[in-house]
């Protein structure tokens, strides 16, 4: 069914960079986790420096961790690690994170720091293709259920494809967070007036944000915090 939005003035929030850098420099950067900014500093001069979790998104994913108290987690797009140094700082010390990217290099830029913080012991890092781990995973039963929390930043045209397979992963109660939802907020343009380079990706998240609505098996956030995060809890 189509929904008209009332518009109304004065009623959207995110207006302008100024209140972005408000929001991090007033409530993000002083509470951030020095190992962290490390690996932020580690990561600027990379080529796709942009691809790590913004960090007032980072903040909110930590809040949802200690919500749900979550202990086992999966986390499929690593980069150079920012949002898996969060959780691995994040999580007790015995939790345990299943953390999945086809490259391993950008891993290794952020692993010295991920070292130095004594986390390393909360990670298992498979250098892989997302998908065939995560079938790997579902063919022993034992693992149905068993994962607490789900991160999800990789490629944006599988999101369905991980939502799908994350949900039998993910226990009842258990949290699915998914980045970039918002995709710069291309998803509430017209096509034509977003950059050639932008288009697939917007296509992608348009789609996958549609079947997230309208999934009955999940209760649902979509937070414009960072690059748009979606928080799926899972109740059936
Ligand atoms: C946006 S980055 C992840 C950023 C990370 N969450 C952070 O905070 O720095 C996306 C990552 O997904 C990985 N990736 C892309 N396609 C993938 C796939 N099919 N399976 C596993 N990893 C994939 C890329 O190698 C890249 O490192
Ligand atoms: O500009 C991007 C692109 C990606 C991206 C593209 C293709 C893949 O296989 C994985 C990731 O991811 C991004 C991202 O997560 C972000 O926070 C900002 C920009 C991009």
């Amino acid at each position: 069914m189509e929904h008209t939005v009332k518009k109304r003035p004065n009623d959207i929030l995110l207006q302008s960079k100024d209140l972005y850098d408000y929001i991090l420099k007033t409530s993000v950067y002083p509470r951030e986790a020095a190992p962290l900014k490390q690996l932020r500093d580690a990561t600027a001069n990379h080529p796709l420096y942009f691809f790590g979790t913004a960090p007032d998104a980072g903040q909110l994913i930590a809040m949802l961790l200690k919500l749900t108290n979550a202990k086992k987690t999966i986390e499929i797009g690593v980069y150079t690690g920012y949002s898996l140094l969060l959780t691995a700082l994040t999580i007790p010390e015995d939790g345990q994170i299943t953390a999945i990217d086809v490259n391993r290099e950008t891993y290794e830029i952020g692993l010295p720091i991920i070292q130095n913080a004594g986390v390393e012991h909360k990670i298992n890092f498979f250098q892989s293709e997302a998908l065939p781990v995560l079938d790997k995973l579902l063919e022993d039963g034992e693992n149905d259920g068993s994962f607490d929390f789900a991160f999800v930043d990789a490629d944006k045209g599988n999101y369905w494809n991980y939502h799908e397979r994350l949900m039998k992963l993910v226990k009842v109660g258990g949290l699915l967070v998914y980045d970039n939802t918002l995709w710069g907020g291309t998803v509430a343009l017209p096509e034509e007036a977003v950059l050639e380079s932008k288009r697939v990706g917007r296509e992608f998240t348009i789609q996958f944000n549609k079947l997230i609505s309208e999934d009955p098996r999940i209760e649902v956030s979509h937070a414009s915090v960072g690059d748009g995060i979606t928080s799926c809890r899972r109740i059936s």
